[in-house]
């Protein structure tokens, strides 16, 4: 049995996995850690909880496999966790400061507890290393680009993997498909794979790029933070505004989409104003993807907004029939889990996919362990 960690920057989740069946024993998601009025004061509260909710289980845990945000410019696939490993994970700190503390955290506390299970981290940067140069290369001085390995490196990716395999054989192409994926949770980003490789996706260097998210501002001018910088904010400052106080948040005071919605729905301006702007952003990130990717064959919605606002989606998509996509408005508010939601006509087939990022992870540290068995 895999016991897969998701140690977040404020929730820590956990499943305990049988890839055999696959099936699971069981799961949680413990959240709102250190916030005021929380009974999970910090990390390692959290995962106090887990070992006391696996305790049965324990005898049968093989290994522990992570989720890691970013792997930095090494890692191209999971990697068996060792000194070296976590030295990686810490150096690529300052390019994702919401997520690998945090994923450290989680390794440095299962260690501990199960120092005797191998351990496996699972890189969201992973899936996006197929990304051609053209598209992962940003347009600045080379030197400058090389020296601090400055490129988009992409996330969401064992997410997104496991969405275009799934969406790719719903449409009855498992091999050939050309999928856009939006994976819109806390973090959003958007994806374009063609025939099970990623060609391209919204995040960047750290997983501020891209779409308007729940905390984070997503594209903006990068001469934003110049002007900012010299009208008396620190760099820090600046940073903490475009991760953790910008997005929906900043706009409207709410980064919690169902909030944003309720608001929309009360007449709220400013509720409505950071509705559009989100939902402007991932369209014209589409209308992008389609011309990356010449012809798509589906497109598909995951994370807690993808999966669960048919608003979110009928906004987004409206409008779009001349590039082939018609939405089923019935089909988009009925049916739940994985289903195609456009219409028996529409060229190209929308799709709601529910994502499973800890059955990814298990899979990929058993692939792992049983690679590193000594034969
Ligand atoms: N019914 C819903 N309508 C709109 N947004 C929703 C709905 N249910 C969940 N969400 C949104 O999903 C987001 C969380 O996404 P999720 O993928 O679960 O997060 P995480 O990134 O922590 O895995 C929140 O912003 C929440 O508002
Ligand atoms: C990379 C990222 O943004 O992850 P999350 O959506 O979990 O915050
Ligand atoms: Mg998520």
């Amino acid at each position: 049995m895999i016991l897969v960690l998701n140690s977040g920057s404020s929730s820590v989740k956990y499943q305990l996995i049988d890839v055999e069946g696959p099936t699971r024993a069981k799961g949680a998601k413990i959240e709102r850690i250190g916030e005021p009025g929380s009974d999970v004061p910090d990390h390692e509260a959290a995962l106090s909880r887990v070992a006391q909710a696996v305790a049965t289980e324990s005898a049968a845990i093989t290994a522990i496999g992570h989720r890691v945000v970013h792997g930095g410019p090494r890692f191209s696939g999971p990697a068996l966790i060792t000194d070296d490993v976590i030295k990686q994970i810490e150096e690529a700190v300052p390019l994702a400061p919401l997520h690998n503390p945090a994923n450290l955290a989680g390794i440095e506390w299962a260690r501990r507890w199960r120092p005797d299970v191998p351990q496996v981290a699972v890189f969201d940067t992973a899936f996006h290393s197929t990304i051609p140069p053209a598209a992962r290369t940003y347009a600045i001085d080379r030197e400058v680009a090389e020296l601090y390995d400055v490129r988009r490196y992409g996330f969401h990716g064992t997410s997104t993997a496991y969405v275009s395999r799934v969406a790719a054989r719903l449409v009855g192409q498992p091999d050939t498909a050309n999928v856009i994926v939006l994976h819109l949770g806390n973090g959003a980003s958007a994806s374009a794979v063609a025939a099970g490789r990623c060609v391209d996706t919204s995040m960047g260097m750290t997983p501020l790029e891209g779409l308007v998210m729940g905390t984070r501002s997503g594209d903006i001018d990068p001469a934003v933070i110049f002007v900012l910088i010299r009208a008396g904010m620190s760099p820090d400052q600046v940073e903490a505004m475009l991760f953790r106080r910008s997005g929906l948040l900043g706009l409207c005071g709410d980064n919690d989409m169902r909030a944003v919605i309720a608001r929309v729905e009360a007449g709220d301006q400013d509720a409505v104003l950071a509705y559009n702007v989100y939902c402007h952003r991932l369209r014209k990130y589409i209308g992008a993807y389609c011309a990356v990717l010449g012809r798509v064959d589906v497109i598909a919605f995951t994370g807690g907004v993808g999966e669960n606002s048919s608003l979110v989606r009928s906004t987004v998509l409206a409008g779009l029939q001349p590039l082939g996509i018609r939405l089923d408005p019935l089909r988009n508010v009925s049916a739940r889990g994985t289903r195609i939601i456009s219409t028996d006509d529409s060229a190209v087939s929308v799709a709601v996919v529910p994502t499973d990022e800890e059955l990814e992870i298990a899979l990929e540290t058993s692939a792992v362990v049983a690679r590193t068995k000594p034969q």
